[in-house]
C-alpha cells in the first residue's frame, strides 16, 4: 500500500519584494488506486500542489509521504502528464519514449518492450517511426500517456492534460486515460478547470479556496458514477445535480473574495 499523505503542507514563493503564500496548511490523504481531482480558481495553487507532490518543489512547512517514504525530490514512482506533450520534434515517437525512460533512469530491455507494448495497446503501434508533427494533438497526448505508463509509476499527476484538445478528442482521451489507469490500479491526481471533467473522472473532487489555497471542501462522487467511464458518467442521472452543487460552491467562493 502506498497512501499519499499531505500533512499541514504550506508553500510560498519568495521574490525580491515579498513572499507569496501559495498554499496554506493542506492536509489530505489519497488511497492506493484512488482518482482525485483538484479544482479551484486561477492562481489558487493547483499546479504548485502537484509540483510539491512530484517533489519538484519543497514545502516551507509540513510533510508529504508516499507510503512510508517522505517525498523530498523527484521520484521514479511518480509520473506526469501535462497540458503540453513536450515531445522533441526532431526525434521519432519511439526515440522520444526511449529518451523518457533514460531521463528517468529506468531504461532497460524490459521497459523498452513495455513502452512499445503500451504504444500498441493505445492504438499507436504503427506510428513509432513517425515524428511528433506527423501526429494529431490527441495522438501526441496518447504518446505522453505511454511515456508516463512506461516508467510504471504508482502515482500519476495529471496537470490539465486534456485542456488543449478539441472537445471530442478530449472526451475520448478522458475515457482512455480513465480506463487505463483504473485497470492498472494506478493512483491519480488531476488538476483541471473543468467541473464536468473532475466529476466524470474522479472518486473525490477537492475544491481549493482562492490564494493562498486551502482545502475548502471535498466532494465524494457516488460510487456508481465514479466507477464508470467518464463519458457514461456525464450521462448519469445525478451528474447535473453534482455539477450544480460544485458550481454553486465555486460561485459562493468567488463572491466571497
Ligand atoms: N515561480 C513563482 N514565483 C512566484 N510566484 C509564483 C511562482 N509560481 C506560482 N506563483 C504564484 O503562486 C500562486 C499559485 O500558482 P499556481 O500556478 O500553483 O496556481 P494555479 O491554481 O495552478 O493557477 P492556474 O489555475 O491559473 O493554472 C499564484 O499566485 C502564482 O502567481
Amino acid at each position: 500500500m502506498s497512501t499519499l499523505t499531505l500533512s499541514n503542507v504550506s508553500m510560498g514563493y519568495v521574490t525580491k519584494r515579498e513572499t507569496t503564500l501559495a498554499l496554506d496548511s493542506i492536509s489530505l490523504s489519497i488511497e492506493d488506486g484512488e482518482f482525485v481531482s483538484i479544482l479551484g480558481p486561477s492562481g489558487c495553487g493547483k499546479t504548485t500542489l502537484l509540483s510539491l507532490i512530484g517533489g519538484l518543489l519543497s514545502p516551507i512547512s509540513g510533510q508529504i509521504t508516499l507510503g512510508d517514504q517522505e517525498i523530498k525530490k523527484s521520484n521514479a514512482a511518480i509520473g506526469y502528464m501535462l497540458q503540453q506533450d513536450y515531445l522533441f520534434p526532431w526525434r521519432t515517437i519511439e526515440d522520444n519514449l526511449m529518451l523518457g525512460l533514460k531521463i528517468r533512469r529506468t531504461y532497460s530491455e524490459s521497459t523498452r518492450r513495455d513502452a512499445l507494448n503500451w504504444l500498441q495497446q493505445l492504438g499507436l503501434g504503427d506510428k513509432k517511426d513517425l515524428y511528433p508533427n506527423q501526429l494529431s494533438g490527441g495522438m501526441r497526448q496518447r504518446v505522453a500517456l505511454v511515456r508516463m505508463l512506461a516508467t510504471n509509476p504508482s502515482l500519476m499527476l495529471l496537470d490539465e492534460p486534456f485542456s488543449a484538445l478539441d472537445y471530442q478528442t478530449k472526451l475520448k482521451l478522458e475515457d482512455l486515460v480513465f480506463h487505463t489507469l483504473k485497470s492498472e490500479r494506478k493512483t491519480a491526481i488531476l488538476v483541471t478547470h473543468d467541473i464536468g471533467e473532475a466529476i466524470a473522472m474522479s472518486d473525490r473532487v477537492v475544491l481549493l479556496s482562492p490564494r493562498p489555497g486551502r482545502i475548502h471542501r471535498v466532494f465524494e462522487i457516488p460510487k456508481d458514477m465514479a466507477n464508470i467511464l467518464p463519458f457514461d458518467a456525464r450521462q448519469h442521472q445525478h451528474f447535473n445535480e453534482q455539477f450544480q452543487i460544485i458550481w454553486k460552491e465555486m460561485e459562493r467562493l468567488a463572491a466571497a473574495t
